[in-house]
């Protein structure tokens, strides 16, 4: 296994005496489909910010391309985040004043190409709206920019705090179809929090967090196509 991000021993406490990370080892194989799974309040979120760089650990490692980005000043973090790593949430973030397309530039870091615009506009299916603000799309639409935004700048690892929160079941269909499709054209590492069974099902690996451990670790056979997806 290639581990492109692993983490040794992340312990994470916001108050006295309550570890909501207890020394959590991981190791993400380069290019694969992890979901992270658990209760509410079993340490998702708080694991993927840590991983990430968007949170520090309260100790323990994280290293990325064999760096240990614990150690970066907040420079270093700034430049790897910027260049490397892209982030989706359940909110799209999109800026109201900027159209689709600047909303998509604005993933680039200074110095990056442009010429993906078009390549992954024509991918997400939003060639018709990049002229557009926020405001004129629908959520399915602002998700897919707000990914084509992550995606721009071409990252090592993309990571997806419930991105299809807000989505119905087609659009979320339609959009982990694209992760999945960007994970094997761009050779992105995708880890992806949900609480939708259905949507972990096409992932090559589960890991289910309760209580800030993990509690399973389960690599997935047989995973399956998200238009095979079940949604009760
Ligand atoms: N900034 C913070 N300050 C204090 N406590 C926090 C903070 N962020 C998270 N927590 C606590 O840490 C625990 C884990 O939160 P986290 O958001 O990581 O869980 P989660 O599994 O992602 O939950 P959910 O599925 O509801 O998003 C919770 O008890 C939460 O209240």
């Amino acid at each position: 296994m290639r581990a492109g991000l692993s983490v040794h021993k992340i312990t994470k406490q916001y108050r006295e005496q309550e570890l909501v990370l207890k020394e959590v080892t991981l190791e993400v194989e380069e290019g694969s489909f992890t979901a992270i799974v658990g209760p509410s309040g079993s340490g998702k979120s708080t694991l993927l910010n840590i991983m990430s760089g968007l949170q520090k650990p309260s100790s323990g490692e994280v290293y990325i391309n064999g760096n240990n980005i614990t150690r970066f000043s907040e420079k270093e973090m700034a430049n790897l985040r910027r260049r490397s790593l892209g982030q989706i949430f359940q909110g799209y973030y999109l800026m109201s004043h900027l159209t689709a397309e600047e909303n998509i530039r604005m993933g680039l870091p200074v110095s990056g190409d442009s010429q993906t615009v078009q390549e992954l506009a024509q991918l997400l299916d939003i060639e018709g709206i990049l002229g557009q603000f926020p405001r004129q799309m629908s959520g399915g639409q602002q998700q897919r920019v707000a990914i084509a935004r992550a995606l721009i700048k071409k990252p090592q690892v993309l990571f997806c705090d419930e991105a299809t929160g807000a989505l119905d079941e087609l659009n979320s269909k339609k959009v982990i179809a694209l992760l999945h499709q960007v994970r094997l054209q761009y050779g992105v590492t995708v880890l992806f929090i949900t609480h939708n069974p259905e949507i972990a099902r096409t992932a090559q690996r589960v890991i289910t967090m309760k209580d800030g451990s993990v509690h399973k670790d389960v690599v997935n056979a047989k995973p399956i196509r998200a238009e095979e997806m079940s949604w009760a």
